[in-house]
């Protein structure tokens, strides 16, 4: 039985605009050796984003799963719901150069991408390097750590 705050497991979600990207991740990410919980959606019926964003973010703030990726259209609705959460630091990263520094300088846990703006190369390769990039620390987690005054 794995321990889902494993750094080895990570929780997905996504709305009807993203699912064809979502399983294109999952299989990058089981590659990779991951355990991937999916919180759905599972078909491509029109629905809700809040409501997957909102299952899959309750899980990252509560600190039952260290990391998620939360995909839709633009990525943007998904960011909001998902930045309501405390401890929920999501990051909207279409292009690699967010994707590392939301990383290194915001310690992101949870990538969100729009499956309507990127292509599936760019999208893999945006989670590969999310995945890699290392948190800095230092300056960057005092600055984290105002986030618990707002
Ligand atoms: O972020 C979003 C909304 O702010 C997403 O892009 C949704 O996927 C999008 O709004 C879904 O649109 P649809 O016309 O209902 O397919």
């Amino acid at each position: 039985m794995t321990d889902p705050s494993d750094s080895q497991s990570i929780i997905i979600g996504c709305d009807h605009a993203a699912l064809r990207l979502k399983e294109i991740l999952k299989s990058a990410l089981q590659e990779k050796g991951f355990q991937v919980t999916d919180v759905g959606t599972h078909s491509e019926a029109s629905m809700d984003y809040p409501d997957t964003g909102r299952a899959l973010a309750q899980k990252v703030s509560s600190g039952e799963f260290e990391r998620g990726i939360l995909l839709c259209g633009t990525g943007l609705g998904m960011s909001m719901v998902a930045n309501k959460y405390p401890h929920v630091r999501a990051a909207l990263c279409n292009d690699l150069f967010s994707a590392a520094m939301s990383r290194r300088h915001n310690d992101a846990n949870i990538l969100v991408m729009g499956g309507r703006v990127i292509g599936d190369i760019l999208a893999l390769e945006i989670l590969s390097t999310w995945l890699e990039t290392p948190f800095e620390g230092g300056r960057h987690q005092k600055r984290l750590d105002l986030f618990d005054q707002i």
